[in-house]
């Protein structure tokens, strides 16, 4: 297999990984293999202190249309009907959201064409998203018979009950100006600024504190699971860890001799 038929491409420049889901001939569907690949590619960026922000796309003209239903169907004739397969297959890509939520750096969803299903899952799980005017979201595993599980879980979290709900039980296509006013995703931009678009996002995390936003990252997911007498607790105790990094004392100090930011350590 060449760099190019990989099924998910990893590139790194000036401090920004780029995943590209990469079977656009199943409009970037997660099969196995691609659901095994990119769990290898966000397990590499997690102990990599070069990268500092991670961008995630889809390689063709769209983001991704969720599960591969051909590997899907092909496996129900399994022994056991497909049982193991299924339950090993849902495991991974649970697992692998969870690896973003986790991941030090935050990423960014670059969405162009369709984001449907665990496609649109995906968008919910990362921390920004950055999609083209022209791209949609849906949950549309109802139209075909299966309810989105694990969308579920992202979009109940991402948008009020209601709006969950429609796209859950519709499973209609939602526009991207919908899915902006929604908070699904941050920005919708003209098809050919997206690329730029994303990358200017990414860029601009960058630039800041790599302590910081790992902290603060961290603690946002954490605090957000937490009663709030325990998420006020649990982020005091992270500003203060915070406080402690030497790029912290470098920053605030630049800031009071009115010098520019400095060059960060990520200590
Ligand atoms: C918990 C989460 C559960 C899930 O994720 S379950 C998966 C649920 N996903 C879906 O229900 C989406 C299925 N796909 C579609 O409904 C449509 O596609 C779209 C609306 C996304 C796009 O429609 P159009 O633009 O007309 O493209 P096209 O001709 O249907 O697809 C192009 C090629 O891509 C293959 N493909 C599309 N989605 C999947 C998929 N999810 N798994 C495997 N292959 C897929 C097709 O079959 C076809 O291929 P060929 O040209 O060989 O016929």
């Amino acid at each position: 297999m060449t760099q190019g038929d990989a099924p998910v491409l990893l590139e790194r420049s000036d401090g920004i990984a780029t995943i590209t889901l990469n079977c656009p001939k199943t409009l970037n569907a997660l099969s196995e293999e691609m659901l095994a690949a990119l769990q290898s590619a966000l397990d590499e960026l997690a102990t990599d202190k070069s990268t500092k922000a991670v961008v995630l796309r889809g390689a063709g003209t769209q983001f991704c249309a969720g599960h591969n239903l051909k590997e899907m169907t092909l496996r129900r004739r399994d022994a056991d009907g497909g049982k193991a397969y299924f339950n090993a297959l849902f495991a991974t890509c649970s697992r692998m959201m969870m690896s973003i939520v986790r991941l030090p750096q935050p990423v960014i969803a670059q969405v162009q064409g369709i984001a449907t299903a665990a496609g649109c899952q995906l968008v919910a799980s990362c921390d920004l998203a950055v999609a083209a005017d022209t791209a949609t979201f849906a949950t549309s595993g109802v139209n075909i018979g299966l309810f989105c599980s694990t969308p579920m879980v992202a979009l109940s979290r991402n948008l009020t009950r209601k709006q969950a709900m429609e796209m859950l039980l519709l499973g209609e296509f939602q526009p991207a100006a919908r899915a902006v006013e929604m908070g699904l995703i941050n920005q919708a931009v003209p098809e050919d600024e997206l690329s730029h678009a994303a990358r200017a996002m990414a860029a601009k995390i960058v630039s800041k504190s790599p302590v910081a936003v790992k902290i603060g990252k961290n603690a946002f997911y954490e605090q957000s699971e937490m009663g709030l007498e325990a998420a006020y607790a649990y982020t005091g105790a992270a500003m203060a860890e915070n406080m402690m990094a030497r790029d912290t004392e470098a920053g605030i100090q630049a800031f009071i001799s009115k010098k520019p930011m400095p060059e960060w350590s990520g200590d």
